[in-house]
């Protein structure tokens, strides 16, 4: 796809950039066109529903011509009504910029990254967008908690470190970090991967690292990169930190309860005799309340995290 429209004229004439990018010599998606979405039985067949969101449905999908392969397919209706207005919704061209954005962040912003969801192709049809990535299982991190042991717990906190440490230097904040948004690759669950940019937000002046000279005046308006209200890097750094407490506690922790400090002392204590120390300092550092700081500001990045004993001894 391209974002502006496609052009034969050049005449090799020297042409300045906003010339060569609306006479589509600008960068490129590869997005299929459907001109029906009978059109999409053509290409990749629906199987079961595995998840509902607030934007649309996930299935198992396989393509035409080769039923062993499976992917997840996210179909999004372009124009959704029901979509919280909380999130953007303030008429079509803000979800089809959320839809656009999620997808230029996931191919375009992001370099590949094993704990971050791969996506393998993209359709549009008249009504519907279809976003095609690797299938994972239905394991979220919660069923990953009770089994987190030293060796375990620190190789899947290591990798979430790792794959945000990625999407941060990347200019993108993720914003929807949460247990459901991480799914293993099988039920050894050794291996997990973060989904769902829908939420997530870019800016060239977050970025101190560049995927293939990704030119974001090439992809987006200068309105479009006006930063939104709310979406930050330290709102992910604090769900890290809410998922390191729940991996040293070896289960699900409710982020509000009664009695909060002495139940994170009991019900829901770290173990300590299990993890060691330099967990807890790290718990201490990016942790919820009563281990971590008090306040956001306090919140180190994640390449001081990165950088933690516990993480890379
Ligand atoms: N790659 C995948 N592999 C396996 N299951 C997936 C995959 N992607 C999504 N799912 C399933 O579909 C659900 C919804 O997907 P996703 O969160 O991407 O959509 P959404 O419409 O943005 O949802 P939400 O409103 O929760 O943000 C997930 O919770 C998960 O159960």
């Amino acid at each position: 796809m391209k974002r502006g429209h496609n052009s034969d004229d050049a005449e090799g004439g020297r042409e300045d950039e906003e010339e060569k990018r609306t006479k589509g010599d600008g960068p490129s998606l590869n997005v299929k066109i459907l001109n029906s979405e009978e059109e999409m039985s053509n290409h990749y067949k629906q199987l079961d529903l595995i998840g509902e969101g607030c934007f649309g449905q996930t299935f198992i999908a396989h393509p035409a011509n080769n039923p062993r392969i499976r992917f997840a397919m996210k179909v999004q209706t372009k124009e959704n009504p029901y979509a919280p207005a909380a999130f953007g919704n303030d008429g079509a061209y803000a979800d089809v910029l959320r839809l656009y954005r999620e997808i230029v962040i996931l191919t375009k912003i992001l370099p590949r990254h094993r704990n971050i969801i791969q996506v393998k192709d993209t359709l549009i049809g008249p009504d519907n967008l279809y976003i095609l990535t690797e299938l994972c299982t239905q394991y979220t991190l919660e069923d990953f908690f009770p089994k987190a042991d030293a060796v375990t717990g620190k190789r899947i906190f290591r990798q979430l470190a790792d794959a945000l440490l990625c999407i941060h230097q990347h200019g993108v904040v993720h914003w929807d970090l949460n247990l459901f948004n991480i799914l293993f690759v099988d039920e050894n669950l050794e291996e997990c991967k973060i989904i769902d940019f829908g939420l997530s937000a870019y800016h060239p002046s977050w970025a101190t690292k560049t995927n293939n000279n990704f030119d974001p005046r090439a992809w987006f308006r200068e309105e479009e990169l006006d930063l939104p209200m709310g979406p930050n890097k330290s709102g992910d750094i604090k769900c890290l930190g809410y998922f390191l407490h729940c991996i040293l506690a070896g289960k699900f922790c409710p982020v509000m309860i009664a009695n909060m400090d002495v139940e994170m002392t009991t019900t829901y204590r770290p173990r300590s005799e299990l993890f060691g120390q330099e967990a807890m300092n790290l718990l201490k550092m990016i942790g919820p309340r009563p281990f971590g700081p008090e306040r956001v500001e306090e919140l180190p990045p994640i390449e001081t995290i990165c950088q933690h004993p516990w993480l890379t001894r």
